[in-house]
């Protein structure tokens, strides 16, 4: 159905699309005042919108079963009930929380004899997190029944679960989970305590690993971690005690096995096999209970299952089964997607899932507009667009963005702007370093020249001066204070709060902005793929990808934000005219997404019965434009962001390089989209930020670079071309320079061999 057909030759406005140009220098460089809109960009397309039905919730809880039916220890079940309000298992809880309780419970025909290792594989949001943590903690309260097991040793045990995260957040969310469900109160029953003996921990980087120490040293039974500090502990934490191990977790198992997690990963799992063997085969002094695996139990889980996966379980896993949400059988031998034939099989198991009921959307905007279409969209969402009402029950949405830098800017521009000073006339009467403070003083009214000699104007203007200066490091100190807040609120969407996380964030910020978005009712988050895994975030109703991700299973757990066990959810991609061949991927891995056009998102500009919103979205760029011209710390977060932009661009894997290949940038609109007005060719490189200062372009453990070995990425420099761009002639005024000037020295340094 064609529904958004607008005939847009007829409301180009003359200011916002006029050709003519405004050049100053400020800060040290040329600034381009240019429009976003020029008649003859074609930005109106007819749009074929095709209307797809979204499916039934397929990640809810079943109503048709409980938790004591599929054999959980009725206790735990009322605890759940009491606690989580979680009463009935969804379809991945149901089909695996059995096999994992292990064979002597008998739930169910399809258990396997003994225990086993376990792929589990379920859409985002259906309950993965409980899948696994509710059979361990079941037969661990089972064992308190074990005459074998010295109640009162049971601490010294050391560590018997390690469960590991690929983020420090969803190792703090798992930790919490752990916590709530080891809270029970003793059994209704029997009067007696149960769990209260066992200890919870965990162990992350950025945390102090002396107190790390100190615990592990007493005895933590189930321990939760990032692999870095989980290695870091196993070579050199003496007291640290896995012998007993029975259970190792993997959540986000494909993450955890991509190539920068890998080394680490190998190491890992090298000194478990050796600690746990040597003690099991010398004295089978922790054989203490039936109820446990007897060897120890690998449970892989995720919503992406990949080759790396096969490449660990053919390496570190015994006779795995696979347990899928979506498979029609419950259980199957092997690894998904390891035999040939699979790959023309249609009931294979699918490498990625997504709720059924989630709305996948797209949208294909020219650079120059990314800005304001993401601008608009937000205040639209909030009903802060003029004709529209505020809805009831505000969103709450996450937009992910490729790199820490480009966070701090978004998170930084739609908390200040608007804020400006109303007589800012395109930045250049705010500029601090520029050439006059006239327009400053007039608005201090100190000065009448008339009225004055000159040795008093001498005295007047040194005295502004000095006002100013002050106001102005007022100001500067004021931004700086605002910037370490957990959340701001700006005068572009107002009143909604507006969030960041990103991995070069300190940790305690770090975890406080998780925790403090988790409790608002609605908000912005900005956020890198940092946020994108596992994450927890309550009642998030929209997801906007403004970055594409630089992987296929970024984009399956990024939209898993939203649309959580049941519940609805919309999510919405940004691409570039020159990226459209992205969605012939999402396509071929079954992901349905249907388009939305960028008219229709910036029509909400218009007032009321008119078409016009090319003047309210060229005031929109105008007014972050002025922004970032107002203070050098503006303008420094605009360039770094952009730089951090291209960085990033030029990592996406080389089989989507036909897609994402830095020569198809214009990037002259590029600069636009970060409210620049310096020709490409003029934006000076953030310097280098000193190692550990917590600052960078990238993110530190979730970054794509650190993705790819130091072999891949070489080969991917060899690979690179040595391009010159050409001006097109659609192209604009700005995309001119060589390769090495537009990426900048981190690829500069290696050449290219013959
Ligand atoms: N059976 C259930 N009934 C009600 N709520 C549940 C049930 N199981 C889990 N939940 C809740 O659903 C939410 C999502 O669970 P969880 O984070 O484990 O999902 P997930 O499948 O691991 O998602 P992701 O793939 O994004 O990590 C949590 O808040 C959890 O408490």
């Amino acid at each position: 159905m064609d529904n958004e057909d607008w005939d847009m030759s007829a409301i180009y406005g003359e200011s916002a699309s006029g050709s003519s140009k405004d050049t100053k220098v400020m800060h040290g460089k040329s600034q381009v005042q240019s429009s976003i809109f020029s008649p003859d960009s074609n930005i109106v397309t007819k749009v074929r919108t095709i209307q797809r039905p979204v499916g039934k919730p397929s990640n809810a809880p079943l109503n048709t079963s409980s938790f004591t039916g599929i054999g959980l220890d009725a206790d735990l079940a009322k605890h759940m009930e009491g606690k989580l309000r979680v009463t009935q298992p969804t379809v991945i809880q149901q089909k695996a929380i059995p096999v994992l309780l292990g064979p002597t419970l008998k739930v169910g025909d399809e258990i396997p004899k003994s225990d086993t290792d376990v792929i589990i594989q379920a859409e985002t949001g259906s309950g993965k997190t409980l899948t696994y943590l509710l059979p361990i903690l079941n037969r661990l309260i089972e064992a308190e029944a074990s005459p074998t097991l010295d109640l009162e040793s049971k601490r010294s045990i050391g560590t018997v679960a390690i469960i590991m995260t690929p983020t420090r957040e969803l190792a703090k969310q798992i930790l919490q989970v752990l916590e709530t469900l080891l809270s029970m109160p003793p059994s209704s029953v029997t009067g007696k305590k149960r769990s209260h003996w066992i200890v919870p921990g965990i162990v992350i980087g950025g945390d102090k690993k002396k107190s790390e120490k100190a615990r592990l040293r007493k005895g933590v039974n189930i321990l939760v971690g990032t692999p870095g500090r989980l290695l870091d502990h196993l070579q050199n934490t003496m007291s640290f005690n896995v012998q007993s191990l029975r259970w190792l977790v993997l959540d986000e198992a494909d993450r955890l096995l991509e190539l920068g997690f890998e080394e680490t990963m190998t190491s890992i799992l090298k000194i478990l096999d050796a600690r746990v063997r040597l003690v099991a085969s010398a004295t089978n002094a922790n054989d203490t209970t039936k109820v446990w695996p007897q060897q120890r139990q690998t449970v892989l889980c995720s919503a992406t299952l990949s080759d790396d996966v096969q490449r660990l379980a053919g390496t570190s896993l015994v006779d795995p089964v696979y347990i899928s949400a979506k498979q029609e059988n419950s259980i199957a031998r092997g690894v998904p997607g390891s035999s040939a034939e699979e790959d023309n099989d249609k009931s294979a198991p699918q490498q990625f899932m997504t709720p059924e009921q989630l709305k996948q959307l797209y949208v294909i905007v020219q650079a120059k507009l990314r800005l304001v279409t993401l601008t608009t969209m937000l205040k639209s969402a909030f009903g802060v667009t003029l004709g529209s009402k505020r809805p009831l029950v505000q969103p709450k949405m996450v937009v992910f963005l490729s790199s820490c830098d480009s966070v701090d800017f978004h998170y930084d521009l739609f908390a200040h702007t608007g804020k400006e000073k109303s007589n800012a006339q395109d930045g250049s009467q705010d500029e601090y370093f520029g050439q006059s403070l006239d327009g400053q003083n007039q608005e201090d009214g100190n000065e009448n020249d008339e009225d004055m000699d000159d040795s008093q104007k001498r005295v007047a203007r040194a005295w502004t001066d000095e006002m100013y200066r002050a106001r102005r490091d007022t100001e500067r100190h004021e931004a700086k204070k605002a910037r370490a807040q957990l959340s701001l609120k700006g005068a572009t969407l107002p009143d909604v709060p507006l969030f960041r996380l990103h991995g070069n964030l300190a940790q305690h910020l770090r975890t406080d902005t998780y925790f403090e978005f988790c409790k608002s009712s609605h908000g912005v988050l900005f956020a890198t793929d940092v946020a994108a895994r596992g994450l927890d975030l309550p009642d998030v109703t929209h997801i906007i990808q403004y970055d594409p991700p630089s992987d296929l299973k970024d984009y399956v757990h990024r939209v898993g934000r939203t649309a959580r066990l049941g519940r609805e959810g919309e999510a919405m991609l940004f691409l570039l005219p020159s990226e459209v061949k992205y969605l012939e991927l999402l396509t071929a891995q079954g992901l349905p997404t249907q388009e939305v056009s960028v008219t229709s998102i910036l029509m909400k500009l218009a007032p009321p019965k008119s078409n016009e919103y090319q003047q309210p979205a060229t005031d929109i760029q105008n007014s972050f434009e002025r922004y970032n011209l107002q203070t050098p710390e503006n303008m420094a977060l605009a360039r770094g962001a952009y730089w951090a932009f291209v960085k990033s661009y030029a990592t996406h894997p080389s089989s989507e390089k036909h897609i994402f290949h830095i020569k198809n940038l214009h990037l002259g609109h590029i600069a636009k989209s970060f409210a620049l007005r310096e020709a490409p060719s003029d934006i000076p490189q953030p310097k280098k930020k000193s190692k550990g200062s917590g600052a960078g372009n990238y993110e530190k453990d979730e970054t794509r670079a650190n993705r790819k070995s130091q072999k891949e990425r070489e080969k991917e420099e060899r690979q690179k071309p040595k391009i010159v761009l050409k001006r097109k002639n659609d192209v604009s005024e700005f995309a001119v320079g060589d390769y090495k000037s537009l990426v900048g020295p981190m690829l500069k340094k290696k050449k290219a061999k013959k």
